[in-house]
C-alpha cells in the first residue's frame, strides 16, 4: 500500500501557466539594473526561452540538453564561506576556505555592476527545504535562463499562495559569464563561490556547472538547522510499503540517487534532507542523477526521465537527430539529469516521510575490502559516520579523473560548514530515540581494488539493501568482520555468497590482508582529530590496528 502523507507541499508551481511578479524587488534589495526581468518563469517556459537564446537545444524526446564548457563538476577549492562575526565561531574553518569581507565587499560591488549591465535576468522565488517550519525562503537570480529552470526544479517551488508577499531571506546572483580577480577579491582564479551567511548573499561566478547553485543552499541548511535541533544530511531517503523509511548517506557518485530509486519503494529525495523530531524531509523539490552509462534495466525511473520534457540534462552528448547517447563521455565523466520529482512515479507527495527505521552509509571502496553490506552498533555507525571513507567518484569534483580514496566526514564534508562533531551528535541523538539499525554498503569495487576488480553489480547491492529494510536480512547467519569488527551476513536469498566474503573474491588472500590492513591504519590515522569528540563506545568501535 502506498503511503500517503497530507498534500501539503507538493507544489502545481512547476506548472504555474503564467510568469509569477516578484513580490519583493531587485531594488527593494538594493539591486539596481535596467535589464528586464524574467519573474517565476515556470520550466516550459525557460525552456523554450534557453533554446531562443542558443542555450541549449531539444532532444528528441523532450530534455533540454546542455553543455557546461570546462566546469564539468564542483570547483571545491573556488569554494569560500565569508569570515565575519556571524561565522568566526561557527564554522568549521579547518574544512572550509575563508575570504575576509572586504574581499567579498569587492566581489559584491562587481557583482552588482554585472547585473547593472545585464539586459536581462531570470528571477525564482523558491524554498529549501520541505518542512514548513524549517524551509528556507531563497531567490535565484540568473542571467541564464536553463540555468533558472535547474534551479526551480531542484529546489521547492512555492504555490502561487505562498509567492504572495513571498520576501527572501537568502539570495543568490548566478553570473557564470562573470570572471573573478584574484587580486580584488582574494580568489585563486575566475571561478568563485562566496558565500556570506551574515549578509544572507551568495555569489557564483565563472562556472556553468548547475549543481554549485543546489550545494550552496545545501550550505546554507546545514548551517542553520542544527542549532534548531534538525540533523542535515548528504543523503536519499525512501519510504518502504511497511511505511518505514529509510536514509541513504554517501558522497557524490556513490549511489544515493541510483539506490532510492526503487519501484518497489517510495521516493522520498535523492540528495539532502533534515531529520526532525517528526519527519525526515526533503530539502529540494527535484533530482540530480548521474547520467553517464545509465542502465535502463539497473535504473529504469531515472532512464525514463531522460525521455521527459522538464528534465535538464547537462553534458550528455546529443547527435544532429537530437538522439542523446549516454555511454558517451566525450564531455564529461560527471554528465548528470536535473527533474522534478514528479518525474518519478512513486514519490511522497508531501516530500516528507516519518523518521527513518534504517540508516544505510553508502562507502564506494576503491581498494575492494569492504564487504557489500554491514551491520553497525550505533557506535560503529558513529565512527563510520565521522570517518566517512569512501572514493571521491571521477568527475565530481573538478581534477578527480579516476576513484581516489577519500574520508569525507558525514559522507559530504564538502558540503558541511560546521565541525563533524555538530552533525555527528544530532546523529547519535536521533538514532537514539528511535532504534534506527545502521549499515554500511559497498557500493564499490569487488574482486580486488579499482583496476583489478570490477564494480559492485547493483543488482546485488539492491538485493541485500531490500533484505535489510524488509527486515529479511535480521534472520541471516553473520560472521565478525576480523579488520572492522562488524557483522557480515554469510548468506543472502539471490546474493551470490562469494561476494559476501571480499577476500574470497580476491585472486590472492594475502594481497586482500595486506591491503585491508592498511586501510584500517588509513582509517586509524584519520580518525585521531575526531577521537577527543567522542565518547569511549565510539572509540572502541574502531578497528584495531594491525
Ligand atoms: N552497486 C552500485 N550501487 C549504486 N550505484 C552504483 C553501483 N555500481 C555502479 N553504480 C553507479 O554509481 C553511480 C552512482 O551515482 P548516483 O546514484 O547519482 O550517486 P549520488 O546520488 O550518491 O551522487 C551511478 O552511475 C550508478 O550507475
Ligand atoms: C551534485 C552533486 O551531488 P551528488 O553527486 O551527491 O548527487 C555534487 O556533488 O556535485
Ligand atoms: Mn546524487
Amino acid at each position: 500500500m502506498r503511503q500517503r502523507f497530507p498534500n501539503t507541499f507538493r507544489s502545481p508551481a512547476l506548472e504555474i501557466s503564467v510568469t509569477f511578479p516578484l513580490s519583493t524587488s531587485l531594488a527593494a534589495q538594493g539591486i539596481e539594473t535596467t535589464a528586464t526581468i524574467h519573474p517565476n518563469l515556470n520550466s516550459e517556459e525557460l525552456t523554450a526561452a534557453a533554446l531562443e537564446r542558443g542555450e541549449g537545444r531539444r532532444a528528441k524526446h523532450g530534455p533540454l540538453v546542455v553543455e557546461t564548457g570546462k566546469h564539468t563538476g564542483r570547483s571545491a577549492k573556488d569554494k569560500f564561506i565569508v569570515r565575519n562575526a556571524e561565522t568566526e565561531d561557527t564554522v568549521w574553518w579547518d574544512n572550509n576556505a575563508s575570504m575576509k569581507p572586504e574581499h567579498f565587499a569587492a566581489l559584491k560591488k562587481d557583482f552588482l555592476k554585472a547585473l547593472g549591465d545585464r539586459s536581462e535576468l531570470f528571477v525564482a522565488d523558491l524554498f529549501g527545504g520541505s518542512q514548513p517550519e524549517y524551509r528556507v525562503k531563497v531567490r535565484v537570480i540568473n542571467e541564464l535562463a536553463w540555468h533558472n529552470q535547474f534551479i526551480r526544479t531542484l529546489l521547492v517551488r512555492p504555490t502561487e499562495a505562498e509567492l504572495e508577499g513571498f520576501v527572501p531571506e537568502y539570495t543568490i546572483i548566478d553570473l557564470p559569464a562573470f570572471h573573478a580577480d584574484p587580486d580584488r577579491h582574494g580568489t585563486r582564479g575566475e571561478t568563485v563561490i562566496a558565500v556570506n551567511l551574515e549578509e544572507k548573499l551568495i555569489l557564483i561566478g565563472g562556472t556553468k556547472y548547475a549543481g554549485e547553485m543546489k550545494k550552496s543552499v545545501f550550505g546554507i541548511l546545514n548551517y542553520l538547522l542544527p542549532p534548531k535541533g534538525v540533523m542535515p544530511m548528504h543523503c536519499s531517503a525512501n519510504i518502504g510499503p511497511d511505511g518505514k523509511s529509510a536514509v541513504f548517506f554517501g558522497l557524490s557518485g556513490t549511489g544515493k540517487t541510483t539506490l532510492s530509486a526503487d519501484a518497489s519503494r517510495t521516493l522520498i529525495g535523492d540528495d539532502e534532507h533534515g531529520w526532525s523530531d517528526t519527519a525526515v524531509f526533503n530539502f529540494e523539490g527535484g533530482c540530480y542523477a548521474k547520467m553517464i552509462r545509465l542502465d535502463p534495466e539497473a535504473e529504469p525511473e531515472i532512464f525514463a526521465t531522460t525521455r521527459m520534457e522538464g528534465t535538464v540534462l547537462e553534458n550528455v552528448v546529443m547527435d544532429e537527430d537530437g538522439e542523446i547517447d549516454l555511454e558517451d563521455n566525450s564531455l564529461a565523466e560527471n554528465t548528470r539529469g536535473a527533474y522534478p520529482l514528479s518525474s518519478i512515479p512513486n514519490t511522497s507527495e508531501d516530500n516528507m516521510g516519518p523518521p527513518p527505521s534504517n540508516v544505510i552509509m553508502l562507502t564506494a571502496d576503491a581498494f575492494g575490502v569492504l564487504p557489500p553490506i554491514a551491520r553497525l552498533t550505533p557506535d560503529q555507525a558513529m565512527y563510520h559516520f565521522l570517518s566517512g571513507y569512501t572514493a571521491k567518484v571521477a568527475g565530481t569534483e573538478i581534477g578527480v579523473t579516476e576513484p581516489e580514496a577519500t574520508f569525507s566526514t558525514c559522507f559530504g564534508a564538502p558540503f558541511m560548514p560546521r565541525h563533524p562533531s555538530v552533525y555527528g551528535n544530532l546523529l547519535k541523538k536521533r538514532i537514539a530515540e528511535g532504534g534506527a539499525q545502521c549499515w554500511l554498503v559497498n557500493t564499490g569495487w569487488t574482486g580486488g581494488k579499482y583496476g583489478v576488480g570490477r564494480r559492485m553489480p547493483i543488482k546485488a547491492t539492491r538485493a541485500l539493501l531490500n533484505a535489510a529494510l524488509d527486515g529479511s536480512l535480521g534472520d541471516a547467519q553473520f560472521r565478525k568482520d576480523p579488520n572492522f569488527g562488524f557483522e557480515v551476513p554469510i548468506a543472502v536469498p539471490g546474493v551470490d555468497s562469494q561476494i559476501l566474503d571480499p577476500r574470497s573474491t580476491w585472486a590472492d588472500g594475502e594481497e586482500y590482508d595486506r591491503t585491508a590492513h592498511k586501510l584500517v591504519q588509513l582509517f586509524v590515522d584519520n580518525f585521531e582529530p575526531f577521537a577527543a569528540h567522542v565518547d569511549q563506545g565510539v572509540r572502541d568501535a574502531a578497528p584495531a590496528a594491525a
